[in-house]
This record gives structure tokens, sequence and C-alpha cells, in this order.
């Protein structure tokens, strides 16, 4: 469903031009995906961010955890993170991300959202290390949260809520002319888990 009540399928692109979204709603039932949520959040090592922001060093709210085939490092916000090795959970998930996408990922991007006081600012994922134009699978389990895109000329906008159990896949130019935020809001009180499948390019390990 969109913000206007209108239901979507995998195959329609969200975006209205310069990249490729496609929302698969849930793809986990409520059991699995309410399980999935707890152990991710008893088994994966959560960690509060540090990035540098306009040359502030910033210690954030919501917990982050980085996992991978190999013990890849991760640049972003002038900070470095090195790929903890798959746990179970994270594996099948990582299985059936493949499988709907049909995309190979050999890294994933954890982010814990204690409550809506903690969300992500626009940014593009669009760092080097994940190459050109990748793909980027997004589960989402916990809370329902809205996501949103920004055109970085137009400004246009599109956002989405992101139900529990639910696959969001950003492909084709995307990154490149478009941003994405996680918007902060007074409604949510529960904690959200994402998990962002990316393949890391362009490593020697
Ligand atoms: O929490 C989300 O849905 C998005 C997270 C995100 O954009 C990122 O990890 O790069
Ligand atoms: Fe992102």
């Amino acid at each position: 469903m969109d913000l206007f009540g209108n239901s979507i399928t995998k195959e329609d692109n969200l975006l209205p031009y310069d990249g490729i979204v496609n929302y698969f709603g849930k793809i986990l039932s409520l059991n699995k995906a309410h399980q999935y949520f707890i152990d991710l959040l008893t088994t994966v090592e959560w960690k509060n961010d540090e990035a540098i922001i306009y040359g502030k060093h910033i210690i954030t709210k919501r917990k982050a955890a980085w996992y991978g085939d190999a013990d890849y490092e991760y640049t972003y916000s002038n900070t470095t993170k090195k790929a903890l090795p798959w746990t179970k959970e994270l594996w099948e998930l990582k299985l059936l991300t493949q499988t709907l996408s049909g995309t190979k990922f050999n890294s994933c991007l954890l982010n814990l959202y204690h409550n809506g006081d903690e969300g992500m600012a626009w940014h593009s994922d669009d760092e080097k290390s994940l190459g050109l134009d990748t793909v980027i699978a997004s589960i989402s389990l916990g809370a329902e949260r809205k996501f949103s895109f920004k055109h970085k000329q137009t400004k246009e906008t599109v956002s989405l809520n992101l139900e529990s159990g639910s696959l969001l896949i950003m492909k084709g130019t995307t990154q490149t002319h478009w941003l994405h935020s996680l918007p902060k809001t007074k409604k949510v009180k529960t904690p959200r888990v994402n998990l962002t499948f990316r393949t890391i390019v362009d490593q020697q390990t």
C-alpha cells in the first residue's frame, strides 16, 4: 500500500524516473518476522554508530552492525567498520533475499532504531566500495516506518511505509540520482530493525 492507499506490486517502479525501486511487500509471515526480529535483537553485535558529519564527531542513538562474506572494510561518514561473519539468521535472510531479487549479495549493514526519535538523514548509498548502480535489498522488521526518496535535482519526493517482514529493492541509477531517508516521527514508540544487503566490489581481502 502506498501512502494514498493504492496497492503496489513488486513489478511497479515506485520512482518516476532516474532509478528503480521495487517494493515486494511482506515476504515473511507475521510469526517469522517476529522471530527474526527477536533473534536479531539478541544475536547481532549492535554498536552505536560513530560518524564524522560536517567535521563533528557524532555518536548516533541508533545502533548498527556490519556482516559479510569476508572481513570487508566499509567506510562511510569517515568511519570504517570490519565485517563480522554471517550468523545463522542473517545467512537465511541473505539466501531468501537473493532468491527473491535475483541478485547475489556479499554483505549486510544492519540498523536498529529504538523508536521514532531515531531515523536516518537524507543520503545515497553511493560509497566507492559499492560501485556504480549497485543493487541494495532492504528488509524491515518490527515497527512500521515511513521511508522517503528525494531526487537530487528536481527535489521530487516519493514515500512509502515499510512493513515488518517486507522487502524493498533499490537498483538501476537510484543511488546516483536519488537520496533516501528514514524520517523521525513522534508516532512510533517501538523498535525497528533494518537490514540492507549489499555487494562490496573491488576490494581485496
Ligand atoms: O532503515 C532503513 O530503512 C534505511 C537504512 C539505510 O538507508 C542505510 O542503511 O543506508
Ligand atoms: Fe541508505
